[in-house]
């Protein structure tokens, strides 16, 4: 046996150290091979709640959670037993009358195994970090309600014309890069005026809610679907020609007819433009030429869908 590990199996032969450890303001304890205390200091006594005498030849897995003892088991001493020094591992002590109190523990292996352990209550720095931690998760949940904000019409959760704007010149692009085309369809309501007028404005509400769901249920992945004005939508289909782009309009015309709401019954006028390869157009001039084509199709009747050509010269 060396000269270090006797000192600490008589510590209270040697009443001057004693006497000094005790004055730290942090925990100091050694442990045998067995994990047995049989040195602590003053600290460690009140940290515990009990005398430093009837904590000599205790298990130290009694003063840890349930939590902390798996740890204890599971990463500290695994890396103790390796690398013969743990630092800076925070773990729950359990103090005598069932108080449960965070620690910050630095340990080192000596010879036979015995195991050298100085600890601090870090109550402080544990608020801070749950403090912390619950900033960071109100900031990015702020962020998220700003985005969301920024990004959709507050009535259908659409997205609002700002962000369709913004993802459809990127479908746009896409879209040029892999030599294909998309549509562009603008959709508004007939006679909503009426509705408002003759229902009240709050029906009004439920109606273009109701719309926006049946927009929703249609669409693909890749679609985007936006309310851009007050009863005026807009869907961005990548990868369609001209042919499948009506069907859809179609299907969501006649979807959109089958609907009703508190017993009244809607229609949409629907204005279709293709993009066409090769051509200079962006999605500004594709939504405009789709909403010449709704216009189109407003003057010759309504309840229907238009085709417009993206060909016509800007
Ligand atoms: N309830 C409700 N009504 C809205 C909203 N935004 C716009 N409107 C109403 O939508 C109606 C649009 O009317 P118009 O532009 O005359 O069009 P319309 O009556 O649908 O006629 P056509 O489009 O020509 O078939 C107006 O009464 C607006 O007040 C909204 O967010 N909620």
């Amino acid at each position: 046996m060396n000269d270090q590990d006797s000192d600490f199996q008589h510590p209270v032969d040697h009443t001057l150290s004693h006497t000094f450890l005790n004055e730290f303001s942090s925990g100091h304890l050694v442990l045998d091979s067995h994990r047995k205390i049989v040195y602590c200091n003053a600290y460690i006594g009140s940290l515990s709640k009990i005398s430093q005498e009837a904590l000599i030849g205790e298990s130290i897995s009694t003063f840890f959670t349930k939590a902390s003892n798996i740890f204890l088991d599971t990463y500290v001493y695994p890396i103790l037993l390796h690398e013969k020094l743990v630092t800076e591992s925070q773990m729950s002590w359990l103090s005598g009358d069932g108080e449960v109190v965070p620690v910050m523990i630095n340990i080192k292996l000596g010879q036979n195994g015995m195991s050298y352990w100085s600890l601090y209550i870090c109550a402080k720095r544990d608020k801070l970090h749950t403090e912390l931690i619950n900033t960071k998760e109100e900031l990015k949940a702020q962020s998220e309600n700003l985005y969301e904000l920024a990004t959709t019409d507050p009535l259908t959760g659409l997205l609002n014309r700002r962000e369709l704007l913004v993802q459809a010149e990127n479908v746009a692009s896409q879209m040029d890069r892999n030599s294909s085309t998309y549509a562009v369809l603008t959709l508004d309501v007939d006679f909503f005026k009426q509705v408002n007028d003759t229902h009240g404005h709050q029906t009004g509400d439920k109606v273009l809610i109701q719309l926006a769901k049946v927009l929703l249920q249609e669409r693909r992945a890749n679609d985007l679907v936006a309310r851009v004005g007050g009863e005026e939508f807009v869907i961005v289909l990548p990868d369609v020609d001209e042919e499948s782009a009506f069907l859809v309009a179609e299907k969501i015309r006649i979807k959109v007819a089958e609907q009703e709401v508190d017993g009244i019954s809607i229609t949409m006028s629907i204005g279709v433009v293709v993009s066409e390869q090769g051509m200079e157009l962006n999605f500004d001039n594709l939504l405009a030429l789709s909403d010449n084509a709704l216009l189109s199709a407003k003057k010759t009747g309504r309840n229907k869908t238009t085709m417009g050509s993206a060909s016509k010269s800007f």
